[in-house]
């Protein structure tokens, strides 16, 4: 089942076009992320998406509603991750989900949300004084109230710190293992990877490309590559005559291969099959950053900058 169906969305800020020509369609139970650089249209995307602002031009179904004429049962049957900046301080745990349960009809029992989330102990406490991940975790629940069909979720666990982040991706897979499915604007790669069904990268308010994140990688970098060190002399032609290899070079012991498919396997094959053993084996496979680079020409936003293939994605083996 559609869940989000959107066509040719445009939305213009004055003269300024935010959203142009946008289409996408999520599908039930899926986790669907939004990425691109900073100003790129993700925040008004989904703004459109909920109803909460009015696109210029396009056909949006949600839920099989239109946001535009029916954004108000819309948002009863989605879960919107408020900022931090729409809680009072003072507010007690307790009181805001009490608060936002009265806004549905057919509310979750906000104390079972705060047992299941690990916040019952944190019950009585105002606000202001949770931690950064346990204020995630009420958004989270926040978002719960109301039993929603879809949750959107924009920009969540900017500002956490690794742990906490990890953490909150725990309880993202928490909220679709229930049956929910899950729109994610997100600045983090590595979010994206370990989340997201499907992502869609969107730059300058158009759409560059919609694919699983290991569908991104594959078109936007095919390139890998494999080193190691043969324990007996290599002729370079075993390699160059594999079809899935690129290029080969070898500097003193070491030998680079460049390709792309299954190139792993095709070269270990083909130096089992003579008897070397790779030595100091090494794998590059370039990351959803690299291909962020490929497909925007800007590092994400949320990236440490490091150049080139992922070294943290490098599977190391001794041979
Ligand atoms: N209310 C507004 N009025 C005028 N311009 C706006 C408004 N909201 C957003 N914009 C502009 O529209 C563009 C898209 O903004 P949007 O917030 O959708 O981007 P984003 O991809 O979510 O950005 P970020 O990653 O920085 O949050 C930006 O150039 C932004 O400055």
């Amino acid at each position: 089942m559609t869940v989000i169906d959107v066509r040719n969305l445009r939305k213009e800020y004055g003269r300024h076009v935010a959203v142009d020509d946008v289409s996408f369609s999520v599908e039930a139970g899926e986790i669907f992320g939004i990425l691109g650089p900073n100003g790129a249209g993700k925040t008004t995307t989904v703004e459109c998406v909920e109803g909460l602002r009015r696109a210029d031009a396009g056909t949006l179904k949600v839920l099989g509603l239109d946001p535009r004429a029916d954004g108000k049962r819309l948002r009863r049957r989605i879960g919107i991750q408020l900022q931090e900046s729409q809680i009072p301080e003072r507010l007690k745990v307790w009181e805001a989900l009490d608060l936002h349960s009265s806004f549905y009809d057919t509310p979750a029992d906000w104390r079972r949300l705060l047992d299941d989330w690990g916040l019952a102990a944190k019950r009585d406490t105002p606000f202001a004084k949770l931690s950064g991940g346990q204020k995630q975790r009420l958004f989270i629940m926040l978002a719960l109230v109301g039993s929603p069909e879809l949750v959107v979720l924009d920009e969540l666990t900017t500002g956490l710190d690794p742990q906490a982040r990890r953490d909150t991706w725990e309880l993202i897979e928490r909220v679709r293992a229930g049956g929910v499915t899950v729109l994610l604007v997100t600045h983090f790669m590595e979010e994206a990877e370990r989340l997201c069904d499907r992502v869609m990268v969107i730059d300058a308010g158009r759409v560059v490309a919609v694919d699983s994140p290991s569908g991104l990688i594959s078109r936007a970098v095919p390139e890998q590559r494999v080193r190691f060190r043969p324990s007996a002399p290599l002729d370079e032609r075993l390699l160059t005559g594999l079809p899935e290899v690129t290029r080969v070079s070898m500097t003193g012991t070491r030998v680079e291969v460049s390709g792309n498919g299954d190139l792993l396997h095709a070269v270990t094959s083909v130096l089992a099959r003579h008897q070397i053993v790779a030595g100091d084996l090494r794998v590059d496979q370039p990351s959803l950053d690299d291909a962020f680079v490929a497909l925007t020409g800007s590092r994400p936003p949320g990236s440490s900058g490091s150049p080139g293939a992922s070294e943290s994605r490098s599977a190391h083996r001794r041979g």
